[in-house]
């Protein structure tokens, strides 16, 4: 079974994430992960702390010469900027002095950062968080509810994705359809993953030129108001085997777990597999993807359910988008309750993404690809990616002439 935790903090000194299960032999070199950390900071309207920020990648266990050795995989994400929050985010007592000199720098901004923080912006997590764990002040509600905690999960997804490459010839590629009000037309090409470096180059990682601009134009008038933006992502598996998931349970329900694994993104708010929320307001006639017989095999004549029917796959690309809400903190700042006076407040703001639609897109890659993963490893077995490549081809050669 694959199964994966993280731990940190957002101004911690570093974020560790492990993933489990991962057969051995899998390819993987600290820079495929750094690469994919570089491309999660990338994205037009993120704030100012992703110029400053460093991610610094170390593997700690499970990885030997460039190859997984069946172990634990175990990741470090350290951040650059920790010399700054040494006192406010120590793991044991500091004394009170410690809090009112900035380590790193000298200066008394250090009282400012470990201020309480009892203004609780709406949207955030901050104001259940006090409530459900016993705290006077949001600060160690907003360290871990942060999607800074996303770069494990990116970390973790590389080496899924590797594994799905490498053992099954599984590539994915995400992008942006929505910023805003901003879409990117229904009939628009699709992405492959032979498309990533231009995505990469793109401001908002849209396939659509047009779009693009319109959603950069977007992102700087709202930026100008004081305001903030959701939007929409989308996740393309290619070269997925057929029965990967099941329908016999509603747990084992590929769709199900997607879902799940995508709506556990910080501020993703819906899931759409396949045309999702579109094929509830069409008929049957015109919901589904008819099949032919062509060349010996069964074709689609299109993949509106986006890969998946009855919980499991079915061999077509797999297609799913989650809706990303707009950041809460709003730069125009919302009422709120002071939460150490009782009196209406503003909700604290020091600086925020306007928009990190891009990122997202990158981090819920990396969840279908852990999802993926785990799916095949379940369905195929194996501790070695040889071995998993093996039962795959059996399984596959096995399928009856009429059914493939
Ligand atoms: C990549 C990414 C970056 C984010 N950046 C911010 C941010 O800068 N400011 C903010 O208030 N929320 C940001 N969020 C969203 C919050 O983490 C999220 O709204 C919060 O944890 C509450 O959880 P919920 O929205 O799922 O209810 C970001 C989310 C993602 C996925
Ligand atoms: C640090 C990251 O994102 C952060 C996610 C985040 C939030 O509330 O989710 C709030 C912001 O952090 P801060 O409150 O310190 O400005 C973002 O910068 C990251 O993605 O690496």
């Amino acid at each position: 079974m694959l199964r994966w935790l993280t731990s940190g903090e957002s101004h911690g000194p570093s974020l560790v994430g492990i993933l489990e299960g991962l057969p051995a032999g899998v390819e993987l070199v600290t820079s495929d992960v750094q690469d994919a950390l570089a491309r999660r900071r990338l994205g037009y309207g993120r704030g100012a702390r992703m110029k400053f920020e460093k991610d610094e990648v170390r593997v700690l266990g499970g990885l030997r010469h460039g190859l997984t050795q069946g172990g634990p995989l175990a990741i470090e994400i350290a951040n650059t900027e920790w010399p700054k929050w040494v006192d406010v985010m120590s793991a044991d007592p500091v004394p009170v002095e410690a809090l009112q000199v900035d380590a790193g720098t000298g200066d008394v901004r250090e009282i400012a950062r470990n201020r309480p923080l009892t203004r609780p912006r709406p949207g955030h997590a901050d104001l259940v968080g006090m409530r459900k764990y016993a705290f006077d002040d949001a600060r160690p509600v907003l360290e871990r509810a942060s999607a800074r905690e996303t770069a494990t999960r990116v970390a973790l997804g590389t080496a899924a994705a590797m594994f799905l490459e490498q053992a099954l010839g599984i590539r994915l590629v995400a992008h942006v359809v929505a910023i805003g009000p901003v879409e990117v037309p229904e009939d628009a090409d699709l992405p492959t993953a032979d498309d990533v470096a231009a995505l990469d180059a793109d401001p908002v990682r849209c396939f659509h030129a047009e779009t693009s601009a319109a959603m950069v134009a977007e992102i700087d008038e709202c930026h100008k108001d004081g305001d903030t933006l959701g939007g929409v992502v989308e996740v393309l598996a290619y070269g997925v085997p057929t029965g990967l998931g099941s329908y016999v349970h509603a747990d084992r329900r590929l769709d199900a777990r997607l879902a799940g694994e995508l709506m556990g993104i910080q501020a993703i708010k819906g899931v759409e597999v396949g045309d999702g929320f579109r094929t509830a307001r069409r008929r049957g006639s015109q919901a589904h993807d008819e099949m032919v017989r062509e060349d010996g095999t069964i074709r689609r004549l299109s993949n509106r359910a986006g890969g998946v029917e009855g919980g499991m796959t079915n061999g077509e690309v797999l297609r799913v988008r989650a809706a990303m809400k707009p950041i809460s903190t709003v730069p125009r700042a919302l009422r709120t309750i002071d939460t150490a006076s009782g009196d209406v407040a503003k909700a604290q703001h020091q600086r925020s993404d306007v928009c990190a639609v891009p990122p997202a897109a990158v981090v819920a890659e990396a969840m279908v690809a852990l999802v993926i993963a785990q799916a095949a490893v379940e369905k195929f077995g194996g501790d070695s990616v040889g071995e998993v490549r093996r039962n795959a081809e059996a399984y596959l050669a096995a399928i009856p002439e009429l059914q493939r």
